[in-house]
């Protein structure tokens, strides 16, 4: 529970055990337990949910698979805390980037080179948190799939990466609700670039590949936010992207031919973490006091069926295109 459940004398509603969790209430109607591939109580810090689930999937993005990792969760909920943390319980921002560079430093036989963007979808537009000039940031490719031409900044450390992170934060739209004093209002994508290659041959293959941390807005429900005006309007927007995710995640995991992803930016800019080339971890960020909980399981048990096909991404590229950033 977190501290304004607390405050507020909250009843649990939830209960937690090893990789389940299952209302407390065993008369409700729902009374479903939920299993996953792991749950992290609340005790867990960041660093716990890094070890267990994100290393091997930033492993993978290290050596060319595509990876997105997703938090989660109806407002306040963590989702933000999960990706940014704090100073003493560093968010998967601080973390992933940690191992990035440890293994940058340690392939001496490679040469690499890393970027970074950073974007947020608020009220169905896409805005560039690293260049706030920047328009017409989504265009498509002949098979149809939305590329993203954001500013990309090369970095060479993991302050760099902060210093990109923190720069676009100053410009993500947050705002007081009742729910979360520092309530996301829109959904952020920060994304790494890797590119690598042979440090031996001067036009060898060129690995590339992408990794999306996403904090997603919350899900919210207006009796709770009290939310009018502008933000009644932002989070009927942040409720219906998350309601296409959901149809979109619903038709990957039935099968279907036709996959909605035209119907929301989000989806549209997430077509290749959903159902394409990339691995994908979606983090369930739930807090044990709210009836909306069961939202975050209820989708989350969804994603488990929908199959990715991934690969190694492979470059043919010359001199002047990779420039490393050791050199
Ligand atoms: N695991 C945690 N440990 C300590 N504090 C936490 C934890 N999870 C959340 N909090 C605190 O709860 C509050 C709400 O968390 P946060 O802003 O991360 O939620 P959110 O899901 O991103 O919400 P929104 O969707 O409204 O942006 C914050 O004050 C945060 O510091």
């Amino acid at each position: 529970m977190i501290h304004r459940e607390v405050a507020d004398g909250l009843e649990r509603l939830w209960n937690v055990r090893v990789n389940c969790i299952w209302e407390a209430d065993e008369s409700s109607r729902h009374g479903e337990v939920y299993i996953f591939d792991h749950v992290f109580n609340q005790e867990c810090t960041n660093s716990d949910v890094y070890g267990s689930v994100v290393k091997p999937l930033v492993d993978s993005f290290m050596e060319g698979f595509n990876a997105t990792i997703f938090a989660y969760g109806q407002t306040s909920s963590g989702k933000t805390h999960t990706i940014l943390g704090n100073k003493t319980d560093p968010g998967l921002f601080q973390l992933v980037s940690n191992q990035l560079f440890q293994h940058v430093a340690d392939q001496v036989d490679k040469r690499y080179l890393i970027r970074c963007s950073y974007i947020e979808i608020y009220n169905e537009k896409i805005n560039d948190l690293l260049d706030k000039s920047n328009q017409g940031l989504t265009r498509e490719d002949i098979k149809g799939n939305v590329l993203l031409d954001a500013r990309e900044a090369v970095v060479d450390n993991v302050d760099k990466v902060m210093e990109n992170m923190m720069q676009g934060n100053k410009i993500r739209r947050v705002a007081a609700t009742r729910m979360n004093e520092r309530s996301s209002r829109s959904h952020t994508i920060f994304r790494i670039i890797l590119e690598s290659k042979d440090a031996n041959q001067k036009d060898g293959p060129v690995h590339i590949s992408y990794l999306n941390l996403m904090d997603l807005a919350g899900s919210e429900r207006v009796s709770l936010t009290k939310a009018a005006g502008e933000r009644l309007k932002e989070g009927a927007n942040i409720n219906k992207s998350l309601s296409v995710l959901g149809n979109v995640i619903r038709q990957l995991s039935e099968g279907k031919e036709f996959i909605s992803y035209r119907d929301s930016k989000l989806t549209r800019l997430l077509s290749q973490a959903l159902g394409g080339n990339a691995k994908s971890l979606i983090i369930g960020n739930v807090t044990l006091a709210a009836e909306e909980t069961r939202s975050t399981p209820e989708f989350a048990q969804s994603t488990k069926t929908v199959k990715n096909k991934t690969k190694v991404n492979i470059l043919s590229a010359t001199e002047e295109h990779f420039k490393d950033i050791r050199t």
